[in-house]
């Protein structure tokens, strides 16, 4: 998707964080545009908590810049207009969902009976019209969570955090939550979804960002992350000293001799694949299958923060 007519809910400029000694936030750059769901994830400690403090206005920069809504990060006209939902919203357990969620109009300025609508809108929105006079202590956490999603929307946000809504959910609950997410872009609200639910991620984000050790370390749709996936080839009959099995390893990621059948693994890159096949011939052998395997984003997000990991590990 070309993006350039699209204008940016999000915008972040050479964003350093630092808590002391620590570098929580080092050097990231992006954009998130108007009515997309953007996926910031990472591992824990990556530094995203500290990215959407910075973004909600709560924390400053060490240096860099932030514009939220077309303006610095925590300008007052922008608080109005964008929403948090944190993993764990803590309510009162004595208050009920219609309560908490009329409390949150009160502090936006609704009143009377435009406030009422729009408390009945949202609890009908979220499923709790009928269980919105019941005390929270008797709601369950999928329930709480939809009374975190009301209260979120209370003022009508353009652009919505979510930290984990998802996380500890029955499936129904999970499902229920994803489904209404995709429906408030359909709006056309921008979500900026930090979550370690990496198949929601995959099948409702439009672009995601892999955050690791304060660095972003993979940026696309999720289509671009997970393309160029592997491939399996099996052949048999092959005739190949020892020589030539290394020369095929240096070619690939993995070899295995399972009943006489050599089961080889290779990027799906005509490159790679094609030198495959060309060794397999030059040694006498049969190719059996070819077999392309597509990856998950679970799988990207392993390798990157592998990669992290061990980039840290040699000092690069
Ligand atoms: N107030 C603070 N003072 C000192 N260090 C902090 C502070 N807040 C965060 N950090 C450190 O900054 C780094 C990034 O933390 P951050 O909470 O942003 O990560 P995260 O990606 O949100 O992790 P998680 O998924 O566990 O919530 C970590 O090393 C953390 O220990």
């Amino acid at each position: 998707m070309a993006n350039d007519g699209y204008a940016k809910a999000i915008e972040i400029k050479n964003l350093v964080k630092k808590y002391k000694s620590v570098v929580a936030v080092n050097d990231i750059s992006l954009d998130v545009y108007e009515g997309e769901i953007f996926g910031f994830l990472g591992p824990n400690g990556a530094g995203k908590t500290t990215t959407i403090k910075t973004l909600l206005g709560l924390i400053f920069p060490s240096s860099g810049d932030v514009r939220v809504l077309g303006k610095p990060a925590g300008d007052i006209d922008v608080k109005l207009k964008v929403s948090y939902l944190p993993e764990s919203p803590y309510f009162y357990e004595h208050m009920s969902a219609r309560e908490v969620v009329g409390f949150y109009g009160s502090l936006f300025g609704l009143t009377g009976a435009a406030k009422n609508k729009r408390v009945d809108y949202l609890l009908d929105l979220v499923g709790l019209q009928k269980d919105s006079s019941k005390p929270l202590r008797a709601f369950s956490k999928g329930m709480l969570q939809r009374v975190g999603i009301a209260q979120a929307l209370i003022n009508d946000p353009k652009l919505l955090f979510f930290d984990e809504p998802t996380s500890g959910l029955d499936p129904v609950a999970h499902r229920d939550i994803r489904d209404l997410i995709v429906r408030l872009k359909n709006e056309g609200r921008t979500i900026f979804l930090s979550s370690h639910q990496l198949s929601d991620v995959e099948l409702v984000c439009d672009r995601v960002s892999i955050l690791n050790r304060g660095k972003i370390r993979r940026l696309g749709s999720v289509g671009e992350l997970i393309a160029g996936g592997n491939v399996e080839i099996i052949a048999e009959n092959v005739v190949a000293d020892d020589a030539q099995l290394a020369k095929l390893k240096a070619l690939t990621s993995n070899v295995s001799d399972v009943n006489h059948k050599l089961i080889i693994t290779t990027s799906a890159s005509n490159v790679s694949k094609n030198n495959v096949l060309d060794w397999v011939r030059a040694n006498k052998g049969d190719v059996i299958s070819v077999t392309e395997t597509r990856r998950s984003l679970e799988d990207i997000f392993y390798e990157t923060v592998r990669e992290g990991d061990a980039s840290a590990i040699v000092g690069s």
